[in-house]
């Protein structure tokens, strides 16, 4: 499956349950020099089985990398990476073969291909984001060289909405929490949930610092519509705002536009984008994640063979997606800003010249 880009294309192979996972970065330029162990630790950032807050599928995510790499720099050739599931546990899904779970993809994909891969959602598990953030480690290797740092944490966990935005914390934080002073109360939040058997929803803010004026296509393949596509793209993502996003519908327009100073922008609620183009402040993407839908109460489903049953799971599960989630956000938005500044070569004649005369 190719996830998205035109310079940078990131394709994923692998299901949950199935032998590996893994993907296929193509359009990384040679000579970066490629840092695997900061690749194993963005995986480790997203792997499940950390705390009590994820999922209790333990896997260690270990990445190898098979091409595309040569004495640790870049060779300019596709880049494909695997990492092999070792902690599958399939028979907790014997019971699911024939039925959908509610919330799931189970419905749809069985519906759109005719077969069913029931062993932990097959290739619709947000195991796959683990390849995601492979690829989305190497873009933020590339992007790093051109002054560009992305970081993300959960601005809200089951309405609990935080106002601090403090990333070093969310860093330190199990369940990536921006708000020191909320934190407890949202992972409280999360616990009382999987006491009921429930999960919840949570917000993931995620910035971009350093991007220079320019990356975005107008019209079409525009900035803030390719992140929304690329946040929207990751399993469980219900709505994406850029800067303000909702809340800019109900404020006016002298409230709401960025005034301009020789020093830059007096505030940022565009989210650092105008015109589908990067405008040179900080980029702000917020993305809403829905509740897990596999919860261990029971629930009215049908079979494959159209009966109405009850639906009653097993197994391990997020109480909260949008904690790992987070991770992959940074990978989506880490992606897309490299496929966007490859994009952006030469736009200008003496930028072309530059390139070609040097
Ligand atoms: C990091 C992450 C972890 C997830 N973990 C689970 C999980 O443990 N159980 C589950 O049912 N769904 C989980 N999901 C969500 C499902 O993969 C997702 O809801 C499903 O693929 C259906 O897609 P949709 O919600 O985008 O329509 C997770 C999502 C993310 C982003
Ligand atoms: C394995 C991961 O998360 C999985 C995502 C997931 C889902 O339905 O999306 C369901 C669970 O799968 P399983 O029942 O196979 O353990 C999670 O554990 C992972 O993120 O690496």
């Amino acid at each position: 499956m190719n996830t998205f880009g035109k310079k940078l294309t990131l394709t994923t192979f692998g299901e949950s349950h199935g032998k590996a996972i893994g993907c296929i970065l193509d359009g990384v330029p040679a000579g970066l020099t490629i840092d695997e162990g900061f690749i194993q630790s963005e995986l480790d950032r997203r792997k499940p089985g950390k705390s009590k807050l994820e999922t209790g599928r333990k896997e260690d995510d270990k990445v190898e990398i098979l091409s595309g790499v040569f004495d640790g720099v870049s060779t300019g050739t596709p880049i494909a990476m695997i990492i092999y599931n070792t902690n599958q546990k399939s028979k907790d899904y014997d019971n699911v073969k024939d039925l959908f779970r509610p919330g799931h993809a189970d419905f749809t994909y069985f519906h759109k291909y005719g077969l069913r891969d029931y062993r932990g959602g097959g290739r619709s598990s947000a195991r796959e984001t683990a390849a995601r953030v492979a690829g989305g480690a190497i873009a933020k290797l590339m992007l790093r060289e051109l002054g560009i740092e992305i970081q993300s944490g959960l601005c809200e966990v089951d309405g609990i909405k935080g106002e601090v935005l403090d990333f070093e914390f969310a860093n330190r934080s199990k369940l990536y929490a921006l708000d020191p002073n909320k934190e407890a109360e949202q992972e409280a939040a999360i616990l009382k949930a999987k006491e009921a058997h429930d999960s919840v929803g949570g917000v993931v803010l995620t910035t971009a610092t350093g991007v220079p004026i320019g990356l975005g296509e107008p019209l079409y393949y525009k900035l803030d519509a390719i992140l929304a596509e690329a946040m929207m793209g990751i399993n469980a993502a219900k709505a994406v705002e850029i800067g303000d996003g909702v809340a800019s519908s109900h404020l006016k327009g002298s409230e709401n536009n960025d005034e301009i100073t020789l020093g830059g922008f007096k505030s940022n609620h565009s989210g650092g984008m105008l015109g589908g183009i990067s405008n040179g402040d900080t980029i702000i993407v917020k993305t809403h994640f829905k509740p897990t839908p596999s919860i261990f109460q029971e629930q009215d489903t049908i079979t494959t063979h159209n009966e109405e049953v009850k639906c009653n799971l097993k197994g391990r599960h997020d109480p909260c997606v949008a904690i790992r989630g987070a991770v992959v956000c940074e990978a989506m938005m880490a992606l897309t800003l490299a496929d966007m500044a490859l994009l952006n070569m030469g736009k200008k004649m003496d930028h072309l010249k530059e390139i070609y005369k040097g």
